[in-house]
């Protein structure tokens, strides 16, 4: 559930008035998600998301968030446009929260991934980052490379999923430090971009991307990590087989929009380690701080520590379809 701040109508109408939207028509909390309070709002002006940002989202951090979105749009993404005020401003504040109004994506993202959707994914994937190829703000990865030792280290002591886990992580990472590659392209990435982030229309015989959304772990970092991330969230099927079938299908779709590099292949297999150590770290760290009773469902680091031992035994990009 992800309304962690309530808003009256009376606060809603008030922060509306700073807006050209017409009056406000209804107005729902969204359960999904887990880092900030999600609103669907309808004006008469149409359909809206209200996001105030919670205690993960770093204020001064924002701006480029929304000035990517921005930036992407104007270029012809689908991702969600964030609405200016009369005062030209679209980071306010509501509820003693930083708050913004965004567009309303239509479509849905899939509960259960096809090979049919990991193609248009691909593309959708490298038009992003052909959209903010000019965009001129940067954000380190604060959950890249250099943040992962520390996170390890947060984790120490602390309530394990199984056992031996944590060493597994720790020899894990230390190699993959070893193997990360040091010059490959570089430019703004999602670094989240999960099924859950991906809204598809199903209107024709192929789904189609129809948005991409949640923008607030992107960062400027090297543009194939992003493709390792959707290689471990889209294509491991629920017993954690790999789907070479789904993989083939999004590099495919990611090349016919933007070239690859030989370098950028042959680092696959490392990155795609690097992903999945990232995504058992953040878990295995919220599996040791998630209050009992938190109204959020603590996701299993271990979903991820399967995926890495994939990707362990990969012997090259071979491994992925190419
Ligand atoms: N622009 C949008 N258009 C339509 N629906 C949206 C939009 N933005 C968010 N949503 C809805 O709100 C839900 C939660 O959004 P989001 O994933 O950004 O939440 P979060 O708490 O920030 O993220 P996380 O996935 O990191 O927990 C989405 O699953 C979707 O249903
Ligand atoms: N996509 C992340 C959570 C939100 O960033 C995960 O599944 O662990």
């Amino acid at each position: 559930m992800a309304v962690y701040t309530e808003v009256t109508d009376e606060a809603l109408r008030h922060f509306l008035a700073s807006y050209a939207l017409g009056e406000l028509v209804a107005f729902r909390g969204i359960a999904e998600g887990v880092e900030n309070s999600n609103y669907a709002l309808k004006t008469e002006a149409g359909d809206f998301i209200l996001t105030l940002y919670e205690k993960r989202v770093d204020p001064a951090e924002l701006p480029y968030f929304l000035g990517l979105m921005d930036h992407m749009a104007a270029r012809g993404l689908a991702c969600p446009v964030p609405v200016k005020g009369a005062d030209g401003e679209a980071l306010r504040s509501l509820a003693d929260r930083p708050a913004a109004i965004c567009t309303f994506l239509p479509g849905v993202w899939p509960r259960r991934v096809r090979p049919e959707h990991c193609g248009p994914l691909g593309t959708a994937l490298a038009a992003m980052h052909d959209a903010a190829g000019d965009f001129s703000g940067s954000r380190a990865n604060t959950l890249g490379p250099s943040g992962w030792l520390p996170l390890l280290n947060r984790c120490r002591g602390g309530a394990m999923p199984a056992e031996g886990v944590f060493e597994e992580l720790s020899t894990a990472l230390h190699q993959v430090l070893e193997d990360w590659p040091r010059v490959l392209p570089v430019g703004q990435i999602h670094a989240d971009l999960f099924p859950d982030n991906v809204f598809f229309l199903n209107d024709g015989k192929t789904p189609r991307v129809s948005g991409i959304i949640d923008f607030y772990f992107a960062c400027t970092d090297l543009l194939a990590y992003d493709i390792a991330v959707c290689l471990n969230a889209w294509c491991f099927e629920a017993d954690f087989a790999f789907n070479v079938t789904k993989a083939r299908a999004l590099l495919a779709g990611y090349r016919a929009r933007r070239v690859l590099s030989q370098a950028e292949i042959e680092a696959l297999p490392v990155l795609c380690r690097g992903a999945a150590i990232r995504f058992a770290l953040t878990r295995l760290f919220d599996w040791a701080n998630t209050p009992e009773g938190a109204m959020v469902t603590r996701k299993d680091p271990m979903d991820y520590v399967r995926r890495l031992r994939f990707h362990a035994a990969a012997r090259g990009p071979d491994a992925y379809g190419l």
